[in-house]
């Protein structure tokens, strides 16, 4: 019998809210309210793509993931690890909230493998593998007090930065953190959108719930598309996995359980 003391959040800001800073000055100050143990992960998709351009460098995105060649993934580090994380950071110090700033290569956090998959090169883009996450420093710090950030750079162990894709790492966190019995682990994926939506013109249209099996039938009809499929891959992955909930929800929704619920 599973052991509960203590909720555990974590959640998680996409690239659409982020590259918004009202939007994103609005979701940090209502995130800060939220208490409890917490962790944050961030994407920055929207931004990446955006510095990208101006640089003259080509966006290439397939399968919501995007293919992150040498040069990529210099300009990648530096936006998402760089300015993006330590904006975040200080920001929520701003709110004392005792927030740390980490990469996957910061005290060896997550490990990930060159993305393989058949026809498609998709240079220093990283996934995962079981096991990656290292929960021990987790733990640690959100026993302290401390408020990890944890941006979408991941390391291979010998040298080599990766590029992965923000969903799945927080759904590697929550499933890592599940393991610990000390916490009740909550999963909240936090975007521009109330949630999935059967209509993405129609407000009311939010999917209060959702199994596979009927993502699968919207996915299918074409209803389900672009980054809401690894973002939905990702977190059905965890949902028989020890966390308590997973939603997807907008992001001034933080904190409340208002959105598309995952069953
Ligand atoms: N059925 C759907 N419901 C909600 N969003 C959807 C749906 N199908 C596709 N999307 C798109 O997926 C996007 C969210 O994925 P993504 O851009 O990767 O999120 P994030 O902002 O977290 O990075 C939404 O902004 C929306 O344009
Ligand atoms: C490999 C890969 O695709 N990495 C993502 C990491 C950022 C991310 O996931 O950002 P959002 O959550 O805002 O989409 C990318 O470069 O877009």
């Amino acid at each position: 019998m599973k052991k509960i003391t203590n909720s555990l959040k974590i959640f998680k800001i996409g690239g659409g809210i982020i590259d918004d800073q009202d939007q994103l000055n609005q979701f940090l100050e209502d995130f800060s309210k939220v208490e409890g143990a917490k962790i944050l992960v961030h994407g920055g998709g929207k931004g990446a793509t955006n510095q990208l351009k101006r640089m003259g460098i080509e966006p290439k995105m397939i399968d919501g993931r995007r293919i992150t060649d040498a040069e990529t993934l210099q300009v990648v580090v530096g936006f998402y690890a760089g300015i993006t994380n330590k904006t975040i950071v200080a920001q929520l110090n701003k709110y004392n909230q005792n927030a740390i700033g980490l990469s996957g290569a910061d005290a060896n956090l997550i490990n990930a493998v060159k993305r393989s998959v058949k026809d498609i090169d998709y240079g220093f883009a990283g996934d995962l593998k079981e096991n990656s996450v290292n929960g021990k420093i987790l733990n640690l710090l959100v026993e302290n007090g401390n408020l990890p950030v944890v941006c979408a750079i991941t390391h291979d162990g010998n040298g080599q930065l990766f590029n992965t894709n923000a969903d799945t790492i927080a759904s590697a966190i929550a499933k890592e953190l599940a393991k610990n019995e000390e916490w009740e682990v909550e999963l909240h994926f936090c975007f521009d959108k109330k949630g999935v939506m059967k209509n993405l013109e129609d407000e009311s249209s939010l999917i209060l719930e959702m199994d596979f099996e009927f993502y699968q039938e919207l996915k299918a009809d074409g209803i389900i598309s672009d980054g809401m499929i690894p973002k939905l891959d990702n977190a059905f992955e965890v949902i028989n996995s020890g966390v308590k909930s997973v939603y997807i929800q907008h992001a001034s929704n933080v904190g409340n359980e208002i959105g598309t619920k995952l069953i």
